[in-house]
């Protein structure tokens, strides 16, 4: 079993390990669930790091979560949880499209998902999803399920409302030439989530030094992504730049974002555009990913977003008009203008284009000329 493991691993989308060797895999917990389904946490040694991921073993598993949620039901060590009446009866199917985590569809009412990178703690997209239920912006969250993990409650799963006559982002943004309206009222929507998310958490200031400490992340990040990649390295010194003009950019605003904001995080709706996966960068510590953040962060995030839809539906001149609609649409809906703030954007987008670089290495090495084109 756990040799045949090390060889699946990799293997999968979710396993966020790839590109280097496993040394060991070990089961640390393994519930049973029901005849033929166990649910296992798994450590993973690569290097000198552990990762926790959860696995599992047999089939089965959507129908059973909704049933255990809609119970309510406690299971060696497991909890299942649920916020309103949900019907165990609905057939699951698959999602289809395997990202970071796994996801099933209950008839056309509700969606699960298993996170599968585990990090002790608050799941963000559990946390935002919970708090943001309720305020329209969001597809509203019926249930979770979690553990204790070193004494510490541990988001496992959750299971939401699927958006049924929803249009994901992505697929609408590829296959559409004049996407301007929909990229403006998709700006505002962001706006009032960012809005939302002030409300219920607060907004914070993030005082110089701890700004000239961030730029600081970001270039170790980029020294990391660079000795990974390569072909990043010949762009390393305009990179750095634009940290180094964050650095001394003084004190900036604070507070609780989306955190990996893409196209392939909304939903066009009958009702307008949905946000979803409030998880931030699953290979970012959850402490950083819970943290407040600059919300030109998800702007940056979207604009890079815009990139790759160009490259991938239409030509390189497409985004630029779009980028502007949705910044427009979200400075129109009462964000910070991404207009007046040049140096934290692009200190952000580029911090994101790392990001995309790394990813791609790993995960679609063909589509690493997208993100590497934003230092051409
Ligand atoms: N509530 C929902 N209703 C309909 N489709 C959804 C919903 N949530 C997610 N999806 C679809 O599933 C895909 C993956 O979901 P996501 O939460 O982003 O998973 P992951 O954490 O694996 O990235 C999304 O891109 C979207 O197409
Ligand atoms: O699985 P997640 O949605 O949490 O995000 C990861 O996978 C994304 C790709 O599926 C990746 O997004 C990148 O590719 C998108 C097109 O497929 C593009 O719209 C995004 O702008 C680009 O960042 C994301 O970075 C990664 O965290």
């Amino acid at each position: 079993m756990t040799t045949s493991l090390e060889a699946w691993l990799p293997r999968q989308r979710w396993f966020a390990g790839k590109g280097r060797p496993i040394t060991s895999v070990t089961v640390r917990r393994s519930t049973p669930l029901a005849d033929g389904l166990t649910h296992q946490l798994i450590e993973v040694r690569q290097d000198d790091e552990t990762s926790l991921y959860q696995h599992l073993d047999g089939d089965g598993f959507p129908a059973f979560l909704l049933s255990a949620c809609a119970a309510g039901a406690d299971l060696g060590g497991l909890r299942f949880r649920s916020l309103e009446p949900l019907d165990p009866g609905l057939p699951a199917r698959p999602l289809g499209a395997e990202q970071s985590n796994t996801s099933f569809v209950y008839g056309r009412s509700a969606i699960g998902k298993v996170f599968r990178l585990l990090t002790p703690g608050l799941n963000p997209d559990l946390e935002l999803t919970r708090a943001l239920t309720g305020r329209g912006q969001v597809a509203r969250l019926h249930g979770w399920f979690e553990t204790d993990i070193d004494g510490v409650t541990t988001t496992l799963g959750m299971v939401s409302e699927f958006l049924a006559d929803g249009v994901d982002g992505w697929k609408l943004a590829t296959a559409t030439g004049n996407f301007r309206a929909h990229a403006h009222a998709l700006g505002a929507a962001t706006a009032r989530v960012h809005k939302d998310l002030a409300a219920v958490f607060g907004v914070a200031r993030i005082p110089a030094p701890a700004v000239q400490a961030l730029a600081r992340t970001m270039t170790t990040r980029l020294d990391a992504a660079c000795s990974e990649v390569p072909r990043l390295a010949p762009h390393r010194a305009r990179i750095a730049e634009a940290f180094a003009d964050l650095a001394s950019h003084g004190p900036m605003p604070a507070q609780r974002i989306h955190g990996d904001y893409h196209l392939g995080q909304v939903m066009s709706t009958p009702d307008g555009w949905r946000l979803l996966d409030f998880e931030g960068e699953p290979s970012k510590p959850l402490e950083e990913r819970r943290a407040p953040a600059h919300p030109l962060r998800d702007v940056a995030g979207m604009l890079r977003s815009f990139d790759y839809a160009a490259h991938f539906g239409h030509t390189p001149s497409w985004s630029d008009p779009h980028r502007s609609a949705f910044c427009s649409g979200y400075a129109e809906a009462g964000g910070p203008d991404p207009s007046v703030h040049p140096v934290p954007l692009r200190a952000f987008v580029y911090d994101k284009a790392v990001y995309e670089v790394v990813y791609e290495a790993r995960n679609r090495p063909h589509w690493l000329p997208i993100p590497l084109s934003t230092f051409e």
